[in-house]
């Protein structure tokens, strides 16, 4: 029964949801240009006349409509509306909210483009005949929302009718994830898929599409028992029979969901909320499997399920209870496969490819990133993880070349992928969007002798997972700062593999054996600076920063990360005092560089965390040194010294100061294409500089920009990262002697790994430097 809170919460949800869809744009689409229409020629070459040529080019060659137009990674999302959730025949109009949630997972989970069509034809021959004639638009056909036994049909039509992928995801995407989840519940049950009992509640698209598939895997035809609104699918019912439900017809007196359900093991519900009652719990087999699907309410609430049967494992379709068996876990990353195949369809043998990939994924070590999708719970396979999360970033890598690499085999794959590991390699940077511009830095960490890496945050989560994955890349050896039984406690509790001692070395703060050494090493750094004996030995106890830092300094590590707590200032007064810059930077110069990946590129920043207000000659030191920075990404450094000022438009201080550090710089760095002062638009407008500035020393698109003082690249370094969505790499501190790095709060364990692989380059850089020449 519904509590007064279970109402209240969905009131509220109901609230959010109405106000999430209606501002600030009303809906979750647009349609963006991926051509920029700057002038009269962009228009002459993307419309009249330009546009003849690629018409005819694919009237010549239809396959090139796949090099000239977005159509290879175009998919059509259709429905009727006439099995909308469980929230059943409301019509097409009312689906369109689901149709437009269907293309933003495809296009953020997949990066596949979507239209949504929905479209007024309740009956088989409309729907056919419209669906049949969108061919040329689009690369695949994604039906959705259309009701049994007409989705058959439709299906079957429209498959034989046209050589693009027709894929009914209430059918096959459910049916691959549901498939998934119970090849792992019958591990946990311990039972065989031949010997197991299957009843459902539906009788629709969804339900048959799973039964068919789990026959396929094993499940014996005479152990599955359908049931529907009129009860129990059995020989002689007259209502609602088709010929989809004839093959699990049985000869029974057996008429309701209670009277099949004794001895089930599997209670597959496809139908609508509430259908499964708690005391029928007790009729099922022993660790039963229960698959509550229906949405957006479950046949049965987890927690009243759990309080009736401990020992079952339950799943829902629902993003708030774990064992979220959903088809968002497959769509986008089956048609990721078959686009980028070219696939003619999605067949058996892909299907197949996806269950596997989907149930191998949910027993590998989780991700960080899977884990913050759990609310920071760390999902290890087991009864509460039988299957991924659909924010693990893995999916897309597990599931689309598997689904291709079938699609290939099978002979339906019209542009086969040549090669695999470039394909990996563009997945990968989809996901992390890190790829290409980090994997220089991966590939220099990887290839020479491991340096030692020490972590001051050594007990923090994002640390421990960023130094399994460290280790097992082989980027860097880590030397993790903490306590022995904190970290033995949470490497577990994360379910992470490595272990003290064994694979990296822990240095316990309360009680190290080298700490007299750090101390004295402290005391004669810190002497001159105010630090007492007191001082310095309760800060070696206490602060971890310090600890890292001393034993860089001692070379006891080859580089350094902090500043995963605590204030970025403190950090860098320690890492300040006792690394100090390096030969050549001046005293109390140090700088960051801050670098941001998007979709938009790759865009550096200086200075982001430190110098508030910095000189002209400071501005000139900081932008040589990021510009060597950004030489280890192997990208050109083009710098722009940025102001409210564009090449002389005001006088301001500091628009003569960035003017100023501009004629330093052609004096002590006249390789460097650089210039200033100038407006951040004109600095990324190689176009807009022609016009207000042509002989400009800067070429193309500036990648460095240099700001006046903190606040303004601070401000920016935020607000970018914001409104593009962009990842922040850094902050890299510039200048000192010896690699070592201050993160900031916000940093996930993934920045982690990226500043890890950065700080170990360094210090191999720093290593080939000091090796005597010849
Ligand atoms: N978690 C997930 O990923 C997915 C969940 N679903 C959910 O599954 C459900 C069915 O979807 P779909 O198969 O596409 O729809 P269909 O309309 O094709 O099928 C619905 C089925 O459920 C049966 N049904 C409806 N109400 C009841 C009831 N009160 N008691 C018993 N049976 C009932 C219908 O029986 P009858 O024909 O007699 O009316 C029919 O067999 C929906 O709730 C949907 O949200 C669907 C796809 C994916
Ligand atoms: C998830 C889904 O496709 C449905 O409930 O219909
Ligand atoms: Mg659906």
């Amino acid at each position: 029964m519904e509590g007064d809170s279970t109402k209240a919460k969905w009131a509220d949800l109901e609230e959010a949801a109405l106000h999430f869809h209606r501002y600030p744009t009303p809906g979750k689409l647009e349609i963006q240009a991926t051509k920029a229409l700057g002038n009269q020629r962009d228009l002459a070459l993307a419309y009249s006349p330009g546009v003849a040529a690629p018409c005819l080019a694919i009237q010549d060659d239809p396959a090139t409509a796949a090099d000239y137009t977005a159509r290879a990674n175009l998919v059509g999302v259709v429905s009727n509306g006439t099995a909308v959730l469980g929230l059943g025949n409301i019509g097409p109009l009312a689906s369109k909210p689901v149709m437009e949630g269907k293309a933003v997972l495809f296009k953020k989970f997949a990066g596949i483009d979507v239209f949504d069509i929905e479209i007024d034809a309740p009956g088989i021959d409309n729907m056919v005949q419209t669906i049949a004639a969108l061919e040329p638009t689009f690369g695949g056909i994604n039906l959705e929302d259309i009701k049994a036994p007409e989705c058959f049909e439709v299906e079957e039509q429209l498959k034989a009718r046209m050589s693009i992928p027709v894929f009914h995801d209430d059918q096959h995407g459910t049916a691959i994830i549901v498939a998934a989840a119970i090849l792992n519940g019958l591990e946990f049950a311990g039972k065989a898929i031949e010997d197991i009992k299957v009843v459902t509640s539906g009788a629709g698209a969804a339900a048959l599409a799973c039964l068919n598939l789990l026959v396929l895997l094993g499940v014996k035809v005479d152990n599955i028992w359908v049931t529907d609104r009129h009860g129990v699918a059995y020989k002689g019912r007259t209502e609602e029979m088709d010929r989809w439900k004839d093959p699990y017809v049985k000869d029974t007196n057996a008429r309701t969901l209670s009277d099949v359900l004794p001895g089930a093991d599997v209670f597959l519900g496809l139908s609508a909320a509430g259908v499964l009652k708690p005391e029928m719990l007790a009729l099922m087999a022993e660790k039963p499997l229960i698959l509550a699907l229906a949405n957006p309410n479950p046949e049965i609430m987890p927690d009243v399920a759990r309080a009736a049967r401990p020992d079952a494992m339950i799943c829902t379709g629902r993003s708030d209870f774990p064992n979220q068996v959903n088809n968002v876990l497959c769509f986008p990353y089956i048609f990721r496969g078959a686009l980028d195949c070219g696939a003619s369809a999605i067949n058996e043998e892909m299907k197949m490819a996806a269950v596997r990939a989907i149930a191998a994924l949910a027993r590998e070590e989780p991700s960080d990133v899977a884990a913050r999708a759990y609310s920071g719970e760390t999902p290890i396979f087991g009864p509460e993880f039988l299957i991924p999360s659909p924010f693990d970033p893995r999916l897309i890598l597990r599931i689309a070349p598997a689904v291709a690499k079938a699609a290939q085999e099978t002979g339906v794959a019209t542009r086969p992928i040549a090669d695999m590991t470039a394909y990996m390699d563009k997945l990968n940077r989809f996901v992390f969007r890190t790829g290409l511009v980090m994997k220089p830095v991966f590939s220099t960490a990887k290839a020479a002798v491991s340096k030692r890496v020490i972590y001051a945050d050594g007990e923090d989560e994002r640390v421990l997972r960023a130094a399994q994955v460290v280790l097992e890349e082989g980027i860097a050896q880590p030397i993790l700062i903490g306590r022995p039984h904190v970290v033995e406690v949470r490497l577990k509790r994360h379910g992470l593999s490595i272990r003290p001692g064994r694979d990296f070395e822990l240095i316990n703060p309360e009680d190290d054996p080298r700490y007299r050494h750090y101390v004295d090493l402290f005391i004669e750094l810190g002497g001159r600076r105010g630090i007492t004996q007191e001082a310095a030995r309760t800060m070696v106890r206490t602060h971890t920063t310090v600890i890292a830092a001393l034993a860089l300094k001692r070379g006891d590590a080859d580089a350094m990360l902090c500043g995963l707590e605590g204030r970025f200032a403190r950090h860098l007064r320690n890492v300040d005092l006792i690394i100090g810059p390096r030969a050549g930077v001046k005293d109390h110069e140090l700088s960051t560089l801050s670098m941001l990946i998007s979709q938009r590129g790759v865009l550096f920043l200086t200075d982001t965390h430190v110098c508030v207000d910095p000189t002209a000659e400071q501005i000139a030191e900081m932008t040589v040194l990021a510009s060597e920075e950004i030489k280890r990404f192997g990208i050109e450094p083009r710098a722009a010294l940025l102001s409210l000022s564009d090449f002389g438009s005001r006088d301001t201080q500091s628009a003569l100061k960035m003017r100023q550090a501009a004629a330093i710089l052609a004096k002590i760095a006249p390789d460097l294409q650089c210039d200033g002062e100038m407006h951040a638009d004109t600095a990324l407008s190689e176009q807009l500089r022609q016009r207000v500035y042509p002989h400009s020393r800067l070429k193309g698109e500036a990648n460095l920009l240099v700001f006046p003082s903190l606040d303004a690249a601070n401000i920016t370094l935020t607000a970018l990262q914001a409104t593009l969505d962009a990842l922040h790499v850094g902050p890299m501190l510039l200048g000192t002697d010896k690699p070592a790095h201050i993160l900031t709060p916000s940093v996930t364990s993934r920045g982690v790994v990226n500043m890890t692989a950065l700080a170990a380059v360094e210090a191999i850089h720093k290593a080939q430097a000091l090796q005597p020449a010849g």
